[in-house]
């Protein structure tokens, strides 16, 4: 477990000659403050390293079961009660159809559109389906009435067999969702008191869809595992997390306000999705914070790159780049050669992608954007459990290096009590 299985780079030096022995005693003293804070959001710290057996083992058997009766999950929840979820689910299931061990899982209750729920509703008639609602406050607008709308329609199909078929996940102690659960006896998987949403993925709230959707649990957990027993280290010349973390906020200090997580593979869309509320969430408060964006090349190579080279020198990347992807397509030899492209034929497509990362990074780094490379070895579960668990574990830091509370998210508040007030007032 003493490997390292992600290596952090900097490839214009020349903008990010950073001097790591300068934040040796602050890094130092941030780590002490969360690994000893027991008051905070800070039980997803430890929790790879506890005994999750008989959690595996409930979510597996639900799992299974789910399987076994259904065509399609049904999983309601917004934010840190989805985004974990589709974000390893996209990333290690095929891109069309679904994983040869798991079913075909589907999202609701992120956005209030009519045209969603309706074209969703149509797709399940023909199919069998349970629902996972997650909420760990219970009362979050958009789940909530994507939970009336489809447990009333799970109801009119299934009759009595019903709670069967429904599974919550929500705070163990409190909320109307729990009360939902206990008063018609739905079963219930638990988002710890200490974990909060943006910080729940490898809790029963992304562990159950991603199961149902076929991928290895097992092997996301040991990843993160490998990640928190390594990146306990309080030290930040062997952390490659808190690395990370100072590398962005020297960049901040220079003036790069906007970070750019960029990555090669279509798939890690929805990752990029669950890292940009990981940070902007817990980064963006009290006027402060990196305004966290994401780009998939080589597709917004052709929308936003035109800006990222030449234009307001606002922003740095952040390259994910994953060296093995499973599956690959060798580009083939043509006789007429009339599109002038066999000097790439027998190359595979992984291969010219990779390329032009190369190509992307060298070109933005000449162009003057910092570019911080994040490299691992392979995209599997194991890899992205480690990445998961990392880019935790340096949010947290870099929240309180920008001296903010990592784990509260106190603005969001504000546009939910003004859309309330309005649908009062408009109430028929
Ligand atoms: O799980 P809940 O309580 O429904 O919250 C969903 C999301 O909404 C937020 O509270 C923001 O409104 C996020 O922090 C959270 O991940």
């Amino acid at each position: 477990m003493s490997t390292q299985l992600l290596q952090t780079t900097i490839l214009n030096e020349q903008f990010l000659n950073i001097d790591y022995s300068k934040y040796t005693s602050s890094v130092a003293a941030i780590h002490q403050h969360l690994e000893n804070t027991k008051d905070e959001l800070t039980g997803w710290l430890n929790a790879p390293l506890e005994d999750n057996h008989e959690l595996i083992h409930s979510i597996l058997s639900v799992a299974n079961e789910i399987k076994d009766n259904a065509d399609v999950l049904v999983v309601i929840g917004v934010g840190g009660s989805y985004l974990g979820a589709k974000a390893i689910q996209d990333a290690l299931t095929p891109y069309f159809g679904v994983h040869p061990n798991g079913i075909e899982v589907v999202y609701v209750g992120q956005n209030m559109s009519g045209a969603y729920i309706h074209h969703l509703l149509k797709s399940l008639e023909e199919k069998e389906f349970y629902i996972n609602v997650i909420s760990k406050s219970g009362s979050t607008m958009e789940p909530a009435l994507a939970f009336r709308v489809f447990r009333q329609y799970l109801e009119d199909r299934y009759g009595e067999d019903s709670p069967q078929r429904i599974i919550v996940t929500t705070d163990p102690e409190k909320g109307i969702l729990k009360e939902i659960a206990d008063f018609h006896g739905y079963r219930q998987f638990e988002i710890p008191c200490t974990i909060g949403g943006r910080y729940s993925v490898l809790t029963a709230v992304g562990l159950l869809p991603i199961a149902v959707a076929g991928v290895d649990i097992i092997q996301i957990l040991a990843g993160a595992k490998h990640a928190a027993i390594l990146l306990k280290d309080g030290n930040i010349e062997h952390n490659e997390a808190y690395r990370y973390a100072v590398s962005r906020y020297e960049l901040f200090l220079q003036g790069y306000k906007i970070e750019l997580l960029a990555s090669f593979e279509p798939s890690l869309a929805n990752f990029h999705d669950w890292w940009k509320q990981l940070f902007g969430e817990s980064e963006g408060k009290d006027k402060k914070g990196l305004f966290p964006a994401t780009v998939n090349f080589s597709t917004d190579l052709h929308a936003i790159g035109q800006f990222i080279q030449d234009g307001n020198p606002i922003l740095f990347e952040t390259l994910l780049h994953f060296h093995n992807i499973k599956d690959d397509y060798i580009v083939p030899f043509n006789e007429r050669d009339e599109d002038n492209l066999n000097y790439l034929s027998n190359r595979s497509f992984n291969n010219i992608n990779a390329t032009s990362k190369q190509g992307t990074a060298i070109a933005h780094a000449e162009g003057g954007v910092p570019v911080i490379q994040l490299e691992l070895e392979r995209l599997d579960a194991y890899h992205l459990g480690y990445l998961i668990y990392f880019f935790m574990k340096a949010c947290a830091i870099s929240a309180y290096l920008l001296d903010v509370n990592p784990f509260d998210q106190p603005g969001v508040e504000a546009y939910k009590n003004k859309m309330l007030e309005l649908l009062k007032q408009n109430e028929n």
